[in-house]
């Protein structure tokens, strides 16, 4: 290894992911075993991400870790996971621009700093965990020059949070169980790329966005303690994740549009809130759907469907409008690293 003074940074960028056959209740705590398969589609990383940069250099002398810019402890068990299965799968590294040049040997006694900002809330059920993990693991593969595809970098995703581990592709992607023991075959491969079904558009009501009083971790071991129900439970599709916020998939934009009339008028925002702050993400429905401001959403019709229809002004805090999405990539414009090129510090 070369002399003390360089910094080597790598950034990415994971998508969310959201399960229409979900993952809930696992048969390993430790390594992060379903009882069932699941599938999920990646949401655009357009509207909902992870972005995470990793940085190396003889002169830390800890690993650490900053979280939406406040530092966090990395010495949970499923970090702890993650570091060491990665690390395990390092390789040499050699920038000859920077005069930087690191044997595999060299990684177990080099540390690591990690920065990551969600641009959505945290712990909230909008699947923060798993673009998290993925950016996580996707970011120091690269950074270490580890040699695995993305399907095997999905299996130690996978420690950190399950559903983490879909995170690796875009597009519609099954987790596959697995059957043994140590894990080696629960990993996620891709079904179809996000082309696939491009007309697709999914709603999310964000109802809260406050943190969840109980984890997904915590949901599913009382559910697997408790439910007598639970094997049966996957022959069934739904929409909503741990947590309030509804997820609609309409499966074409024309759907999405008389959709997005109904929500808007079942839900108004409230009268302090501005259309352009309460409709995120793919705002093109909204005008599809003829809506330019709050006069539009005030003069929206009842469905004939329902009749005396009561609207509930304020119940929803915001709608997300998205689509399939792409899987994980890098940056490579260093003005988008959350690391100071230098010191790597948080910016
Ligand atoms: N960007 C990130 N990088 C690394 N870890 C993260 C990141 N974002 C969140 N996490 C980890 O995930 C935890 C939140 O996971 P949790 O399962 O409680 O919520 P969620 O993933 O947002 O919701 P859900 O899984 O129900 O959709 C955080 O406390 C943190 O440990
Ligand atoms: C409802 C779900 O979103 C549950 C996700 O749970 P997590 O993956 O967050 O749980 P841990 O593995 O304990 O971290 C369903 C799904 O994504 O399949």
């Amino acid at each position: 290894m070369a002399e003390k003074s360089w910094v080597r940074m790598v950034t990415a960028q994971t998508p969310t992911n959201i399960a229409v056959i979900k993952y809930w209740g696992k048969r390993d705590e430790t390594l992060i075993l379903p009882v069932n398969d699941s599938i999920s589609v990646t949401l655009d990383p357009a509207h909902l991400c992870t972005t995470t940069t990793v940085a190396v250099s003889p002169s830390f002398d800890q690993d650490r870790m900053w979280l939406n810019g406040k530092e966090i402890s990395l010495s949970g068990g499923r970090y702890q996971n993650c570091l060491r299965e990665i690390r395990a799968q390092a390789c040499d590294v050699e920038d000859e621009e920077k005069g930087i040049k690191i044997a595999k040997k060299d990684w177990e006694n080099l540390h690591v700093h990690v920065a990551s900002y969600n641009n959505f809330p945290t712990a909230a059920g909008l699947a923060s965990s798993a673009a998290g993990f993925a950016c996580l693991v996707f970011a120091l593969a690269k950074l270490m020059n580890a040699k695995e595809d993305n399907s095997e970098l999905s299996a130690i995703a996978r420690q950190g949070s399950g559903s983490a581990c879909r995170s690796l592709f875009g597009g519609f992607v099954k987790w596959i169980m697995g059957k043994a023991e140590d894990g080696s075959d629960s990993l996620a491969v891709q079904l179809v790329d996000e082309k696939h079904w491009d007309e697709l558009v999914i709603i999310i009501a964000v109802v809260s966005s406050r943190q969840k009083e109980t984890s997904s971790t915590t949901g599913m071991r009382d559910s697997v303690e408790t439910s007598l129900l639970l094997q049966h439970r996957a022959k069934v599709a739904y929409t909503f994740d741990a947590g309030p916020n509804a997820v609609l998939i309409a499966h074409n934009r024309k759907a999405a549009t008389q959709l997005l009339q109904k929500l808007l008028f079942y839900f108004p925002p409230s009268s302090d809130a501005d259309l352009n702050s309460y409709v995120i993400g793919d705002k093109s429905i909204l005008k599809d759907a003829g809506i330019e401001d709050m006069k539009d959403v005030e003069a929206l019709s009842p469905p004939p469907e329902i009749k005396n229809a009561q609207r509930s002004k304020g119940d929803v805090s915001y709608f997300i409008c998205t689509k399939p999405g792409r899987g994980p990539v890098l940056l490579s414009d260093e003005s988008q690293a959350l690391l100071h090129p230098e010191t790597g510090l948080p910016k």
